[in-house]
């Protein structure tokens, strides 16, 4: 698991280490894993042509001090200090003493056109809104793919907002960001995680001084953990009955596929309730599942999933089964029927254009903000909410967070969202808590989407659902591998 820390957290754990350290100790562990990084990236350290781009803060002294480091070892180190007057000392004196040689700003272009590697030490956790000045200039430069080299952001893109994964204004795209200590959220949510390039985590040994932190990355082990344990007493009832209220005459392949998902999640039985000719449809696919008109006479069940495909005039079945004090998962038209605020457990998976109209805001601001407003949601509607899209979050009304890391645009295709709404509504049937759920959906969706990519392309939503059971057969298997966990004693 990869725990993210807000910037008030790293600060308090910075200092609370700092002060059994001496000085400049803590600096030179981040620029030791930050020097080790790039000369992995480079094509051979000696010879190479690194360009430091410095800001007036400690982010600044962390490049300046690898620049330094790069050159001793025969690099062609140039810098562009972007505040002069305010530079790290320590690191501008360290790069000089090494050969490092100083570019004023208007030579910086020619300079970064000719780099192997840019290290973007502009700003770090201590940056507020986006980049101005000449920092905007040259990370223009950069977006504009005006270097051949690899851009190297240090502990973050600068110019993104660390805390929300929120993009400002101007900002750094990079092809790889070291980062020291712990995760941010600007390198986990979207739209800033995607400028992050790839994450590579140096150890500073802040974590005894770190809080658990309110938003974290699963990993394998961690879902494998979560996934239901079957059990070997375990019978059909006992696994989990989830209740499917999906699809219509328009969209009968909704119902197909959330029952698929349903069946492949787990649960021990599937009951679908929807419309005569859709139920045969489900039942040509599925037969083991069980079907009926409606929530109210289709049987008991022990969670319901709500919404996919549904269509209009439905709004009396989506009461029926989101008043039936059961763990609910309400996905697409289902929204429309959202209660006041939910009494129970309740897991709402829209996109961003659905939980634009929830929240009565523009899509486009969703997208940009949208750990605010998944938040935003989920206080709203005391439910926990996963919004879908790249990186995908799923947040919960007590302020937990999960982003899920398998994400792909292999999923950006019609009918993986319903897929996705069984395999969820199936897990709370399971016994899975809305937040544990969704996240561990996600998850397995995501490597599903993954894994049907790798076979067809792009999958559509019936190979993303086909490639479900050997996921989770895998995640599963994380765990029979190791030591002590429940799940081995199958
Ligand atoms: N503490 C430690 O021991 C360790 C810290 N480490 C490193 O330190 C980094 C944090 O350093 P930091 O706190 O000095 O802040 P930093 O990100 O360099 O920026 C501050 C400067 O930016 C400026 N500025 C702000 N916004 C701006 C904007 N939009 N556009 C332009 N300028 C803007 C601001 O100027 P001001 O606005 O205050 O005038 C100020 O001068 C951290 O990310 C990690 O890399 C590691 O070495 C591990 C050990
Ligand atoms: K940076």
């Amino acid at each position: 698991m990869i725990g993210v820390h807000t910037v008030e957290e790293i600060r308090a754990a910075e200092d609370a280490l700092m002060a059994r350290l001496p000085d400049g100790a803590l600096m030179q562990r981040a620029v030791a894993g930050l020097v080790t990084v790039c000369a992995g990236l480079l094509d051979g350290v000696y010879g190479a042509r690194v360009v430091v781009l410095a800001g007036a803060g400690n982010n600044g002294g962390d490049a300046l001090w690898a620049g330094a480091r790069l050159a001793r070892r025969g690099a062609h180190a140039d810098a562009v200090l972007l505040n002069p007057d305010k530079a790290h000392a320590e690191g501008l004196a360290a790069f000089r003493a090494a050969g490092g040689r100083l570019v004023d700003l208007g030579a910086a272009a020619g300079a970064l056109a000719a780099a192997d590697l840019v290290l973007d030490g502009i700003l770090g956790i201590g940056g507020r809104g986006g980049l101005r000045g000449d920092a905007a200039e040259l990370a223009a430069l950069l977006r504009a793919g005006r270097t051949a080299g690899a851009v190297v952001a240090v502990d973050l893109s600068s110019g993104v907002d660390p805390d929300t994964g929120e993009t400002p204004g101007e900002h750094v795209v990079a092809d790889h960001t070291v980062t020291f200590g712990t995760g941010k959220t600007a390198l986990v949510v979207d739209p800033a995680a995607t400028v992050a390039g790839v994450v590579h985590h140096v150890d500073i040994g802040l974590g005894p001084y770190l809080p658990s932190p309110e938003l974290t990355v699963l990993d394998d082990a961690d879902v494998a953990t979560l996934l239901p344990d079957p059990g070997r007493e375990s019978d059909k009832y006992s696994r989990g009955v989830v209740g499917v209220l999906a699809g219509s005459a328009q969209f009968p392949g909704a119902a197909v596929l959330a029952v698929g998902g349903a069946l492949h999640g787990g649960a021990g039985m599937v009951r679908y309730a929807g419309p005569d000719a859709v139920a045969v449809e489900v039942r040509q696919r599925w037969p083991e599942a069980i079907a009926g008109p409606s929530p109210d006479v289709v049987g008991r069940v022990q969670a319901w999933t709500v919404g996919s495909g549904l269509g209009d005039g439905r709004e009396d079945d989506v009461r029926a089964a989101l008043g039936a004090g059961l763990p609910v998962l309400v996905d697409a038209d289902g929204l429309r029927g959202l209660p006041e605020r939910f009494a129970g457990p309740a897991l709402l998976t829209p996109h961003a254009g659905e939980l634009a109209r929830l929240l009565g805001v523009e899509r486009a601001e969703v997208e940009a903000r949208r750990l605010h407003h998944a938040r935003a949601a989920a206080t709203r509607w005391n439910a926990v909410v996963l919004l879908k899209g790249s990186t995908t979050v799923v947040a919960a009304p007590d302020g937990r967070v999960r982003v899920n890391p398998t994400g792909t645009s292999a999923l950006a295709a019609a009918g993986t969202g319903d897929v996705l709404a069984g395999l969820a509504g199936s897990l709370l049937a399971g016994g899975l808590s809305p937040l544990d759920a969704g996240s561990v959906a996600a998850y397995a969706h995501g490597l599903a989407g993954q894994r049907a990519a790798a076979g067809s392309g792009y999958p559509s939503a019936a190979d993303v659902l086909a490639a479900l059971p050997g996921v989770l057969r895998s995640l599963r298997g994380v765990v029979g591998a190791g030591a002590v966990h429940p799940l081995t004693a199958e």
